[in-house]
């Protein structure tokens, strides 16, 4: 099982996180990655913890203002990124793009997707992973495996069916080892949390907890 931490735009410290994310994995063997703002990925990176990206765009060099480049976050130290989220919202056309543009910087992608039926069509997109996320169940308490193990389920069934390379990820409200293992038992290879972690007193207990899991 992958862990995946996303901090989104939440005011905690990105190398706190990422340095016990970085000690967890090593003392674990665990695969845990931390996705922080893309002003920090460098910074993160340094750690020596695996770093993704939130999001990149789906152009390439040129007059792209404000983009978010594929290859420069691939140079400054992130082996992923995350594409689109129920919190940043992209047509089907850029996701398409996006992750054309990541395979051209060799970054592994998954893209968030809110539900099964939008999971097949994010699989035929060909990215190396989808996570389901929920919409209503983001940042709050209960796991999408505990409070939806059908949506899991179902997600992984319409991965397979479109293209069984495509791993399947779950994510919302997880923050323990049982939701953990929860998860896998559902078929996911992955999961994908934030508030659990980020918003933790203590973020190296919270991932000690969740390796538990695996
Ligand atoms: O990208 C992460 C997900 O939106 C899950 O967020 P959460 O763990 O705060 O529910």
């Amino acid at each position: 099982m992958f862990i995946l931490v996303n901090l989104k735009a939440y005011p905690c410290d990105p190398i706190e996180v990422a340095t016990a994310a970085r000690d967890v994995a090593e003392a674990s063997g665990a695969r845990i990655a931390v996705s922080p703002q893309a002003a920090d990925v460098a910074r993160v990176a340094d750690t020596g913890v695996e770093t993704w990206a939130q999001h990149v765009s789906p152009n390439a060099h040129g007059s792209h203002t404000g983009s978010t480049l594929a290859e420069a976050v691939a140079d400054n130290g992130a082996e992923g990124t995350l594409i689109n989220h129920s919190e940043n919202r992209l047509k089907l056309a850029d996701v398409d793009g996006s992750v054309r543009a990541a395979e051209r910087a060799d970054l592994e992608t998954i893209v968030c997707a809110n539900n099964p039926a939008q999971v097949g069509a994010a699989a035929a997109l060909g990215p190396d992973a989808v996570a389901v996320e929920p919409p209503e169940l983001i940042g709050g308490d209960v796991s999408v495996a505990t409070a939806d193990p059908g949506i899991v389920e179902d997600a992984v069934a319409a991965a397979e069916a479109v293209d069984p390379a495509v791993d399947v990820f779950c994510g919302a409200g997880v923050s323990t080892g049982e939701d953990v293992s929860t998860a896998g038992d559902l078929g996911a290879a992955g999961v994908l949390l934030a508030s659990g972690v980020a918003k933790a007193d203590d973020p190296e207990a919270v991932l000690e907890d969740l390796v538990s899991g695996i």
